[in-house]
């Protein structure tokens, strides 16, 4: 793994999670719930829980250089590149349950230009860990910064948190936005509008 390469990937160490201790403690949970754990439905659930966080949370390990795969080109092209609704599933670090939403990045090159798909991959990267938006949306924002060193970066990603709405406040239609403007997108006003105007246009409203 080429963990230090890419500061802003913000990799942990290891191989992966630990999938033993993890079945462990859901077959505890599962006992203090009152439950029993040797019934027929649950005897697997242990192994279920621990194999899904090993996919939720596959982003603290993936390898940066990998992802990219080379898919960085020299282009001569100076002008905003928008890729809008990257669908995205996370969890957040506070309950440990989903936030799920989308992400709107933007970035003016400066000699290099990064394959299209490598974008929602980034985003992905980011989401398959315990996080709270803010920090998502920043991190996702100072990858591509350092990766492309491009004139600037945008990202803008909304979400509803199941946090906020099957538990607590239960607030089923709020939803959260957050933005980090890199760059251009934040010394120039006109820069910024035209982003967020890009992105206002975007096809569907949000919902479940
Ligand atoms: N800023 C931010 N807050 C988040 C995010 N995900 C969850 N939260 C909030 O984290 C907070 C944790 O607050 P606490 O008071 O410690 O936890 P709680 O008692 O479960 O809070 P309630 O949700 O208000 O019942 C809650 O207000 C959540 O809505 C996120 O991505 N960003
Ligand atoms: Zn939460």
């Amino acid at each position: 793994m080429n963990a230090n390469v890419y500061a802003a990937a913000d990799l942990l160490d290891g191989d992966g999670i630990d999938t033993q201790s993890i079945q462990e403690s859901v077959r505890r949970m599962l006992i203090a719930f009152g439950e029993d754990p040797n019934r027929q439905g649950l005897l697997r659930t242990p192994e279920r829980v621990a194999k899904m966080y090993e996919e939720l949370l596959a982003g603290y390990r993936i390898d940066p250089v990998e992802l990219i795969n080379d898919a960085i080109f020299d282009v001569n092209y100076d002008e905003m590149v928008v890729v809008r609704d990257i669908e995205f599933y996370s969890l957040c670090e506070h309950h440990m349950l989903p936030f799920i939403g989308r992400a709107h990045v933007a970035y003016i090159p400066k000699g290099k230009v990064i394959g299209l798909s490598k974008i929602p991959r980034v985003v992905d990267m980011f989401a398959r860990r315990l996080q709270v938006q803010e920090r998502m949306t920043r991190q996702i924002a100072d990858f591509l910064n350092e990766v492309l060193h491009p004139m600037g970066v945008a990202v803008v990603v909304e979400a509803i948190h199941m946090c906020a709405m099957i538990r607590g406040v239960k607030k089923h239609n709020s939803r959260m936005t957050t933005s980090t403007m890199l760059g251009a997108f934040r010394t120039s006003m006109a820069t910024r509008m035209e982003f967020l105007d890009n992105i206002s246009r975007s096809a569907e409203p949000l919902h479940i």
